[in-house]
C-alpha cells in the first residue's frame, strides 16, 4: 500500500447551506460547487475546492448533510450536533487492489465498494482498525471527469 493524494475531508452538517455560507464568508472559499443528492449513500453532498498548485484544485472539502431515514452519518450528529470532522479520503489507482491489501492487513471494510461522489468506486474502513479516523478509499477519477 502506498498513501496517495488527499482527496477530501468530509464534514458532516445539519445544514449544507449553513456551511456554504460559512466557507464563503468566513474561509473565503470562491470555488462552491452546486449541492446534489446521493441517496445511494445517504447523504446531500456540496464541494468546496481548496486551491492546488499551479491553478489545479487540491483537496476537496465534502460538505455531508443527512439524507433519509438510512444515513450513516445521524450517529455522528447526534454525538455532534453541530457537525465536525467526519472523514478523511485517500486516492488509490486501482480500488480492487486497494481494498485486497486493507483486508490482508486485517482491517475491516464497511459494506460493499460503491460508486462515490466523483463517480469512481470507493469503499470506507472501520475507524478503530485506522488510528481512530472513518477512512474512505477511492479510485483516482479520469482527467476531466466528475466534481
Ligand atoms: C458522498 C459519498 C461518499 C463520497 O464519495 O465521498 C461519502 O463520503 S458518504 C459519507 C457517509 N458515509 C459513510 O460514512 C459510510 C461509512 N460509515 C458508516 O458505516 C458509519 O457511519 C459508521 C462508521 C459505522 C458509524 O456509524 P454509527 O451509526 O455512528 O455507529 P457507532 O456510533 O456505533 O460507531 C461505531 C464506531 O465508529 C466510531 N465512529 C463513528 N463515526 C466516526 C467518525 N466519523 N470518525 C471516527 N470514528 C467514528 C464510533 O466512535 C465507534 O467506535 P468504537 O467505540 O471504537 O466502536
Ligand atoms: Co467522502
Amino acid at each position: 500500500m502506498k498513501l496517495g493524494r488527499l482527496n477530501h475531508i468530509g464534514i458532516a452538517t445539519p445544514s449544507i447551506q449553513d456551511s456554504i455560507a460559512y466557507y464563503r464568508d468566513v474561509m473565503g472559499a470562491t470555488e462552491i460547487h452546486e449541492p446534489f443528492d446521493m441517496p445511494s449513500n445517504g447523504v446531500k453532498v456540496c464541494f468546496v475546492d481548496t486551491p492546488g498548485e499551479n491553478g489545479t484544485t487540491g483537496t476537496q472539502i465534502e460538505l455531508i448533510e443527512p439524507l433519509g431515514a438510512d444515513s450513516p452519518i445521524h450517529g455522528f450528529l447526534a454525538k455532534n450536533p453541530s457537525g465536525g470532522q467526519h472523514h478523511m479520503c485517500y486516492e488509490v489507482p486501482d480500488i480492487h487492489v486497494a481494498r485486497a491489501e486493507f483486508e490482508a492487513m486485517g482491517k475491516r471494510v464497511l459494506g460493499d465498494t460503491r460508486i462515490g461522489a466523483h463517480g469512481t468506486l470507493v469503499f470506507f474502513l472501520l475507524p478503530r482498525d485506522m488510528n481512530g479516523i472513518l477512512t474512505e478509499i477511492m479510485e483516482t477519477p479520469k482527467a476531466g471527469a466528475g466534481h
